[in-house]
């Protein structure tokens, strides 16, 4: 099967197509489709448990679905090669808390295939962007919650992939440090990069291209932040939020 809905349109960064997950008896994903197109940012909203971390490891390959497909820069994933084709922060930091930042960062670049002076740039650059360029040498053990979680998404940049899909990024950084990134990630999108993230923070789903919000497994609304304001009559995206059916976080 190709991905090409029209022979002339690239294939979507993000081609989600009736998407199903179960976990047991449970359906935690219900017939979910959407695209995102090069050079988006997206994002994914919904109240705890909705589905959007699950929807999240579907797009990047790291669990499959049950019923639909899944594809990504035109190819169907699950693959292993289009690792080096995006960039992944999951919402628990993987990192080596034993080693220290440049040495997780050396190690992630090495498997990007990143090498000598080029590789010691990327991990320069990343970690100015995620302001720890002083603490390059400290172990990861030494590293605050909100620090960690910097260097995680150093980690997903060092690439510069095409992609990058972020999972609750800005959970436990700070609001100056939180903005700077929030620039940062508006110039990669400048850049032609594509932004899929998750958010619990309202201002900054106001700051998507799109949203896609989920309820219970389902998408309820799909449109940017104004589409999606003005089909539930709201004035803010919080008021939407809850309209499509959010609600508190647990
Ligand atoms: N491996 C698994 N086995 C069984 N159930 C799972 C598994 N992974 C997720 N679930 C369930 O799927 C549902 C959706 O979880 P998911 O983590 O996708 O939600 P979420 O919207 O990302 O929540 P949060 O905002 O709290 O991160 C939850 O009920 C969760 O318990």
């Amino acid at each position: 099967m190709t991905n090409l809905s029209t022979s002339a349109s690239p294939a979507p960064v993000v081609d989600v197509r009736s998407v199903t997950r179960r976990f047991g008896s449970k359906t935690v994903l219900d017939n979910i489709s959407l695209q995102v197109e090069r050079g988006e940012l997206f994002g994914l909203l919904g109240p705890s448990g909705s589905g959007k971390t699950t929807l999240i490891k579907l797009i990047t390959g790291i669990d499959k679905a049950d019923g639909g497909s899944v594809y990504m820069l035109g190819e169907q994933m699950p693959k292993l090669s289009m690792l080096q084709r995006f960039g992944y922060m999951a919402q628990s930091d993987a990192l080596y808390n034993e080693l220290t930042a440049k040495e997780n960062l050396t190690f992630f670049a090495s498997l990007y295939g990143l090498k000598g002076q080029h590789m010691m740039q990327r991990i320069e650059a990343a970690m100015a962007i995620v302001n720890l360029q002083d603490d390059l040498n400290k172990t990861v053990a030494a590293y605050s919650g909100g620090m960690k979680r910097r260097l995680s998404l150093a980690l997903s940049l060092l690439h510069e992939p095409e992609l990058l899909v972020l999972d609750e990024p800005t959970v436990g950084i700070d609001p100056v440090l939180r903005q700077s990134i929030w620039k940062e990630l508006g110039e990669m999108r400048k850049r032609g990069t594509t932004i899929v993230l998750t958010t619990h923070v309202m201002d900054e789903a106001d700051k998507c291209d799109r949203l896609g919000l989920i309820r219970d497994g389902k998408l309820t609304a799909l449109g940017t932040p104004e589409e999606i304001k003005t089909s539930s009559g709201s004035a803010t995206i919080e008021e939407a939020f809850i309209v499509y059916g959010g609600g508190v976080r647990e």
